[in-house]
């Protein structure tokens, strides 16, 4: 329920702050939390929360997105919640994330201070192009210098390596014969895992070398970011002794000493003309304003997020998308068609279908709309973009986001709300993407909407508020801080989800078929297959 009324909380936190600033001599702090308290206290917020921890016991971090979803629904597309004295504006609405993302550009708005949440180290050597506020230079250093590892040709370049994994992992599958169920989760991990691999570090992981060998590292990784998003909400939990925390610790360990052995191995190894196109070759040779290479503990975090986005989205995306596939089996088969008109499907008047190859993706639109879809249901980047405002920002709804005040954008509520003109949606209908208009939000009387986005469009795809549009799905984010291994993930994805279709018919094991998608699923970073996604993966000749 929505509640205008004064928040009887804050001047609790104020009062404290205040002893804690009296005897600290930290009064400017106190007054902005004041002055930010002031001016977001008539938004409504969730009923419930506690004295101190506000609303963090109303929610597990790791089903956050649903919480979001529920209070958008209730209190609307904007709203506010308290972390502890953290006072927080979650934005979800298509129209005023825009204005966000335009007053990022301007610099209005920025990252919040952090670094590396993912292997929490300290200091300015610890962030990376992820984290690193976008006014910094290290930031477009980074993000500039990496580009090119992204531009269609080098990644053309790189795709018979996708190829090549996915063969080795189908010849994996088909071994078990049909009967057995495969963790499709799994396998998809095991792609995205050696694709970063070699597109990111020159080198073979081998994890779809034997899909019966397991991968410590996968477990590794989704412990520390489960570890990263309970420090996110729980700022004490560093100063914790209690024995997850200190398991917690010991694989933060174990996980910088990754990084630390690609580091050490990219920087010894004779360059190669294909290593200088990957990332990290980039990376290596990239110099600041005074000439000096990027430090050891500087590209142990760059490749920490590489490692860590180039790992934990487009595998998740593909076992979600199979997962969608196998659960519409009216989808599957028209999918099935597609390929098979363009000879990539086994049949028995095909046997010897032709190899998946780089111009396919881009001409397969039924196989572009069912990723999709998959991606607006269970988008990956479910956890809210988290910002700070650097100064005060008016949005063009009249709501104020004071200097200092946190910035959600609550993307997986965006993505389903029936507000924003969704239709049906609930239902996985890929056919939606038939129509391109499909991923705006038009409201009615569209040049209200003109004066209600002040924002330019930041991407050349972003909507023109002008004409009374704006993009309602962006599971790549939006602006400046936009996806930038977008272009891989957009080659990856369908060709994982062909080649697997191509050998395979897909149907959900029993033990996954029961449950239900919440029950699946656990916001870790990014939205994920809790315990796996089972399917029996049956040989098609
Ligand atoms: C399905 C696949 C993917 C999805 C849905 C996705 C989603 C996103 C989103 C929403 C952001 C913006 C975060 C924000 O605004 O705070 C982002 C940023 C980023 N992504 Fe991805 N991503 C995917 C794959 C990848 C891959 C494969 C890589 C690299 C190997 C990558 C590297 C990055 C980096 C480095 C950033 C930070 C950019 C910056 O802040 O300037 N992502 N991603």
């Amino acid at each position: 329920m929505a509640e205008a009324s004064v928040d009887v909380i804050n001047p609790v936190y104020f009062a404290l702050l205040l002893v804690v600033a009296l005897l600290t001599l930290k009064l400017p702090a106190v007054f902005k939390y004041l002055r930010i308290w002031l001016t977001i206290r008539k938004l409504p917020t969730p009923a419930g929360r506690t004295l101190i921890g506000g609303h963090l016991s109303l929610f597990s971090p790791l089903a956050k997105h649903r919480f979001e979803e529920k209070n958008s629904t209730q209190l609307g597309a904007i709203y506010r919640q308290r972390y502890l004295a953290r006072q927080v504006v979650v934005i979800a609405d298509p129209v005023l994330q825009q204005e966000v993302w335009t007053a990022e550009r301007d610099g209005a708005i920025e990252k919040p201070d952090q670094t590396n949440g993912f292997h929490r180290g300290k200091g300015r050597d610890e962030m990376n192009v992820f984290s690193e506020k976008s006014g910094d230079p290290m930031w477009k250093l980074v993000r500039k210098g990496t580009a090119p590892a992204f531009a269609p040709q080098n990644l053309r370049n790189y795709h018979h390596h996708i190829v090549d994994i996915m063969d080795r992992l189908t010849a994996g599958i088909r071994q078990k014969g049909g009967r057995v169920p495969v963790d499709i989760a799994d396998i998809a991990q095991r792609e995205s895992f050696d694709v970063i691999g070699k597109v990111g570090f020159g080198r073979d992981f081998a994890a779809s070398r034997d899909i019966d060998n397991p991968v410590n590292t996968f477990q590794l990784i989704s412990d520390n970011l489960e570890e990263g998003i309970r420090r996110i909400f729980n700022p004490f939990r560093k100063y914790s002794r209690s024995k997850d925390k200190l398991a917690g610790d010991a694989k933060n360990k174990q996980i910088r000493e990754i990084y630390k052995d690609l580091v050490e191995e990219c920087l010894a190894r004779p360059p190669s003309a294909e290593d200088a196109n990957s990332i990290a070759g980039h990376l290596l040779r990239l110099k600041d304003s005074q000439g000096r290479h990027l430090t050891k503990a500087r590209l142990m975090a760059e490749f920490a997020i590489f490692f860590i986005a180039g790992s934990e989205t487009t595998g998740h995306t593909v076992a979600w998308t199979l997962y969608f596939l196998a659960k519409h089996p009216a989808a599957m088969k028209k999918l099935e068609e597609e390929l098979d008109a363009a000879g990539l499907l086994k049949t028995p008047q095909n046997p010897d279908p032709r190899q998946f190859t780089y111009a396919d993706i881009g001409k397969l639109r039924y196989l572009d709309w069912c990723i999709k879809e998959s991606m607006r249901l269970q988008p990956v980047a479910a956890n809210s973009l988290r910002r700070v405002a650097v100064r005060d920002v008016r949005l063009s709804n009249g709501v104020v986001l004071p200097a200092g005040v946190s910035i959600e954008v609550a993307q997986y509520s965006m993505f389903r709300n029936p507000v924003w003109g969704w239709k049906d949606p609930d239902a996985y209908l890929p056919e939606r993407w038939e129509d391109a208009e499909e991923d705006y939000y038009k409201p009615k009387g569209g040049a209200s909407l003109a004066q209600h986005s002040k924002g330019d469009d930041l991407d050349t795809d972003a909507g023109d508020a002008s004409a009374g549009k704006v993009k309602r799905m962006h599971p790549f984010g939006q602006g400046i801080r936009v996806c930038l291994g977008q272009q891989l993930a957009k080659i990856n994805i369908p060709t994982a989800v062909a080649m697997l279709l191509r050998e395979f018919h897909m149907e959900l094991a029993a033990e996954t078929a029961d449950r239900s998608i919440s029950d699946l699923e656990v916001l870790k970073v990014t939205l994920q297959p809790k315990d796996g996604i089972q399917m029996l993966c049956k040989p098609r000749a």
